[in-house]
């Protein structure tokens, strides 16, 4: 099985085609993958997926989709017809939805598209959880989405770098773990709450990190990518 190098993916979070596409003109495809989000993807649609791709880039289309099983299908039916690397749903959506999304994904001829699930988003601590009715720790419900996520058969989970030690104990070692919520030591955290620096992230197991401001936001995004690659390089 070869070894994907690939680990670090870009949330090319943006107001315009523009910017993202002057960004990602800036990195290689062979050693990143970028992330389309729901603010560029609102405002370019499906375009911006397209010529990403055509400049080499796997996309993660990050649109969290959250609804009745019936429209989540449809909808990562269409991310899949798009030809993207990965595409994700909200686990708490429940069961029946996931499957239907994993279902439909399977009809989709020749699609090799990631199906993941987002647990509890890494903006999250537990005095949020408690606002909306769950008096539990983040790790916890996080373990439970990732079992339930795991039984509907999808490919992986979005959770926080801290909770990548402990679900490796309960699911099988091919289920991928995407971690956003990562920062240097020196970035600012902004509304990020769960967070981890990449070298941790990666030493801890996660397969892939998503990482957006402390880049995109950066005097120079170049040198700082290049700084978390020196960091990486000599674990991956
Ligand atoms: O739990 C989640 C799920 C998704 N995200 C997304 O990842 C990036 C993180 O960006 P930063 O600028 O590095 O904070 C962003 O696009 C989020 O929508 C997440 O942060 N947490």
């Amino acid at each position: 099985m070869s070894v994907d190098k690939k680990r670090v993916i870009v949330a090319l979070d943006y107001p315009d085609q523009q910017q993202a596409l002057a960004m990602a003109k800036q990195l290689d495809p062979q050693r990143c993958r970028v992330k389309v989000g729901k603010e560029l993807f609102t405002r370019c649609g499906p375009g911006i997926v397209e010529a990403l791709q055509s400049q080499g880039f796997e996309v993660f289309l990050d649109l969290k989709f959250h609804d009745i099983p019936n429209t989540t299908a449809k909808a990562v039916r269409a991310a899949a017809e798009l030809g993207v690397w990965m595409v994700n749903v909200h686990a708490s959506g429940g069961r029946k939805m996931m499957e239907a999304a994993r279902n439909e994904l399977e009809q989709v001829n020749g699609s090799n598209t990631l199906l993941i699930a987002v647990t509890i988003l890494t903006s999250m601590e537990r005095s949020d959880l408690q606002e909306i009715g769950l008096d539990i720790d983040p790790l916890e419900q996080v373990k439970r989405l990732a079992a339930l996520t795991e039984r509907s058969g999808l490919h992986g989970v979005v959770c926080s770098a801290q909770e990548v030690k402990p679900l490796r104990d309960i699911i099988a070692p091919d289920f991928k773990l995407v971690t956003p919520g990562i920062r240097p030591a020196d970035a600012d955290v902004g509304d990020q709450k769960r967070i981890m620096t990449p070298s941790d992230a990666i030493t801890a197991g996660s397969d892939y990190l998503v990482i957006g401001r402390p880049i995109t936001k950066a005097d120079s995004p170049i040198e700082s990518l290049a700084r978390i690659d020196a960091e990486l390089s000599p674990l991956i």
